[in-house]
């Protein structure tokens, strides 16, 4: 991945909206790392456009009409991988249309370059759309920000279905089947843009988490002390296809106030702490009502995030089973709320909230 150039298309529509092409001086100006275009023209794909390109000292304003997203993403430039930045509460990803190949088109070792925030796009992961299978419509990997594989990614799944949607050009309520790495998981995106996903079961069985901490006599592992640095925090362990620990507090504690946690400090010794065989992702939370919680989450591969799906689900499950809240509730994350809801007739959960599209772009491999 070599030099730096960027495009970004708004509508002339709105005055605070801009389109750029910029390629540093000092790096070859004819081979440009990075072409962004805005989410508007998603929202309205025949909205005229304006674009702006400066190279070097130079600047060139066109209009562009019609611009459309999905015939971006259907330029094969060879050497270069087109991509759209989505967001789902600020958990941010790029995602790749790799439905031409069941083999992701980056490594890991790639995706965590691109994921970088100083040298790269700036993401916590890079998620792949890949052909179905087992009678699936598509199926999703993802990459952590460090490069890891993890099984499943909340945000990531809604963002994926307005991924698809936008390749598939589909308008209002759609759902589809798709393969993860945690089964079989149903995302719909309904009439005012926000996706429902069927999340699938929670998975309590300590050895499946997994986890090495004690189980009880059902093999859950259910406010369970563990040692970190000293201090015992109650945890309880979830596995939403991947592993999380979730806590509301420190053993005779009060309720926590997760706004004063040093997260970076202590996410860490529960992301590699030695009863988490696979490393863990950690939720940390704080109860207003039996309906209404708010936490923090420090992520497996990707540190501290706005939000996190998959550790909403289990902050829910983990609140229930601790007799904490009630089964449907709302999440608040620094990125902004999730609903979830565990369901008792089928013991599902189901996670509704917002992605968007921040911009289209392409880098040279
Ligand atoms: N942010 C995601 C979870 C992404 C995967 C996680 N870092 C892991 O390694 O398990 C979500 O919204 O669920």
């Amino acid at each position: 991945m070599g030099a730096i150039a960027a495009a970004i298309s708004l509508p002339l529509t709105s005055p605070t909206r801009r389109s750029l092409t910029f390629l540093t001086a000092s790096r070859r100006p004819s081979s440009p790392i990075l072409k962004l275009n805005s989410p508007s023209a998603a929202a309205s794909p025949r909205a005229p456009t304006l674009r702006v390109s400066a190279v070097s000292s130079s600047m060139s304003v066109e209009a562009v009409e019609k611009a459309s997203p999905a015939a971006f993403l259907d330029r094969r430039e060879a050497g270069f991988l087109h991509f759209v930045k989505y967001h789902g509460l600020g958990n941010d990803f790029i995602l790749v249309d790799n439905r031409d190949s069941s083999e992701p088109k980056i490594s890991p070792e790639q995706a965590a370059k691109l994921c970088d925030r100083h040298f790269g796009i700036g993401a916590d992961g890079v998620i792949f759309a890949l052909p179905g299978i087992n009678g699936t419509d598509y199926t999703m990997r993802i990459f952590n920000s460090d490069g890891s594989e993890p099984e499943m990614c909340g945000n990531g799944v809604r963002c994926f279905a307005r991924f698809i949607a936008e390749l598939e050009n589909l308008q209002g309520k759609h759902s589809f089947k798709i393969h993860t790495g945690a089964g079989l998981i149903i995302p719909e995106i309904q009439e005012d843009g926000k996706v429902k996903v069927d999340m699938g079961e929670p998975i309590l069985k300590a050895s499946d988490v997994p986890t090495r901490l004690p189980a009880n006599k059902d093999q859950s592992v259910v406010k369970s002390g563990l040692d970190v640095d000293g201090v015992t925090w109650n945890v309880t362990c979830v596995s939403m296809g991947n592993p999380h620990c979730v806590t509301f507090g420190t053993e005779g504690g009060q309720n926590m106030k997760v706004d004063e946690l040093m997260l970076a400090d202590i996410g860490p010794k529960f992301e590699n702490h030695e009863v988490f065989p696979a490393r863990t992702n950690t939720e940390f939370v704080q109860v207003f009502t039996p309906s209404h919680l708010k936490m923090r989450v420090w992520e497996r591969g990707a540190g501290a995030t706005l939000a996190c799906g998959t550790g909403a689900c289990a902050v829910v499950v983990a609140a229930v089973l601790e007799g904490r809240a009630e089964r449907n509730c709302t999440v608040d994350l620094p990125g902004g709320p999730l609903q979830i809801e565990w369901r008792e007739e089928n013991n599902h959960i189901y996670m509704t909230g917002p992605a968007e599209v921040v911009f289209y772009g392409s880098v040279p491999l």
